[in-house]
């Protein structure tokens, strides 16, 4: 019998879990004004706190928000984007996260949520909850003060500064043309406000530029600029997305244009985003990281399963899911159709070797290659490669 119990927390009591949030991250509390602007970043009845003793301390916490997913061919499927999870210092190794994966896990189940995502602190942590690595992504510094854009870059459109909190309207009203990337997530209006929360937080304003399509914005980068009294003046963009070969590079024209940056950084990329082609010397761009930038859980296997495209050949393919049973077995999958079976498997594996290959960020053959999944022979290892092959590399590009 555990010492903890958990519940679904009220919505005065949010501010108690960022604060251990928080706490466990080793932050201080947050201020009156910026509980004032986070508070509502937490959508009700999606936070759960974990409580020891009676009366009850709230000793660990989790949340989610509604969204959803793309996937490989362009459909989407119901989504929870799991954040603020920490445990108390003095309460960890317990059990405590472990009932709150259990308890979120059966939430989801509870309104057809399909899969949840996150941004794992340590990547030691959620593989034993089923979640694999959805999406890689590439960090990289741009020498500002030696890039120079290659002569056919295309022109782009206007680039303009927008001011003030409405930036934000802008931003959220343009977002969904931008989403085309199997792996990216819808942006519910709870991370809108979590995105104006964090832009106020620093010292250094937060800048947004849009830039102007045939029609509508279909770019924009959220960038800020912080000049040391010493070192170098670093440009760090937050968050860029652009729907088009124009908006890129508009976009990064107008980057590599501002004043008084010696340094361009950025984080968790595309690892296909080809920056490094605008500029005459590619080496101005170096790749300082490629890492997981995504988590994946399939909570409906089945439901998952049918939603992405496939290529070639259908396949066997079994699954096992301790935490989830109803999602262990064989499952025909091919381009025309996704039906459970009771058939020989060609590839065997588990539910986060699963989420590892169901947006494309590894191979079944490489998951294969490190007893990761297990295969019927070298022919199936091939068929499974094309089967879950992707068009374009999945990624995120939201943080949350
Ligand atoms: C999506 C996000 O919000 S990411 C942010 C996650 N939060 C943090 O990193 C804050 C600091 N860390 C913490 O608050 C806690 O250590 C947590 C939340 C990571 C883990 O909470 P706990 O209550 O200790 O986890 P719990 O006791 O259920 O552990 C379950 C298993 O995972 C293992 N585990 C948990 N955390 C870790 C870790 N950081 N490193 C290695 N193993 C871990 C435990 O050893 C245990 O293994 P076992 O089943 O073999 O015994």
């Amino acid at each position: 019998m555990s010492d903890h119990r958990i519940r679904v927390l009220r919505d005065d009591e949010h501010r108690a879990a960022m604060d251990l949030f928080r706490a466990s991250l080793h932050l201080k509390p947050a201020e009156d004004q910026e509980w004032t602007r986070a508070a509502g970043a937490f959508q009700p009845g999606r936070t759960l706190g974990a409580f020891a003793g009676d009366p009850g301390t709230l000793i660990g916490t989790a949340r989610s928000l509604d969204s959803e997913l793309t996937v490989p061919g362009g459909r989407t499927v119901p989504l929870a984007a799991v954040t603020g999870v920490g445990v108390r210092a003095d309460r960890t190794r317990r059990g405590v996260l472990t009932d709150l994966m259990r308890t979120q896990f059966a939430d989801f189940a509870e309104r057809g949520v399909v899969a949840a995502t996150l941004h794992a602190s340590e990547a030691v942590i959620y593989g034993r909850f089923g979640y694999g690595v959805g999406t890689l992504a590439r960090g990289c510094t741009i020498d500002r003060t030696r890039a120079r854009l290659r002569p056919e870059v295309p022109a782009g459109g206007e680039v303009r500064l927008l001011d003030g909190d409405a930036a934000f309207d802008v931003l959220s009203a343009a977002y969904p043309a931008l989403r085309t990337r199997p792996g990216m997530m819808a942006r519910p209006a709870h991370w809108w406000t979590w995105a104006r929360a964090v832009a106020g937080r620093g010292d250094e304003p937060t800048s947004i530029a849009v830039h102007q399509g045939p029609g509508d914005i279909d770019g924009f980068v959220v960038y800020t600029v912080t000049r040391p009294r010493t070192g170098s003046a670093v440009l760090r963009v937050d968050d860029l997305h652009a729907a088009t070969a124009e908006a890129f590079a508009g976009l990064w024209r107008f980057l590599l244009s501002v004043d008084l940056v010696d340094e361009i950084r950025l984080g968790e990329r595309a690892l296909d985003e080809p920056v490094e082609l605008l500029v005459t010397d590619p080496r101005v761009c170096t790749v300082t990281e490629v890492a997981d930038e995504t988590w994946l859980r399939l909570l409906d296997v089945p439901t998952a399963l049918a939603a992405r495209e496939y290529y070639g050949d259908p396949l066997v393919i079994e699954v096992t899911d301790p935490a989830i049973p109803a999602n262990t077995g064989g499952y025909v999958v091919g381009p025309d159709e996704v039906r459970r079976t009771d058939a020989p498997p060609a590839l065997r594996l588990g539910v986060d070797a699963l989420a590892m290959i169901y947006l494309g960020a590894w191979r079944p053959s490489q998951l294969v290659q490190t007893g990761r999944a297990q295969a019927a022979g070298a022919d199936a290892v091939a068929a499974a490669d094309r089967l879950f092959s992707t068009r374009t590399p999945a990624w995120c590009g939201t943080f949350f």
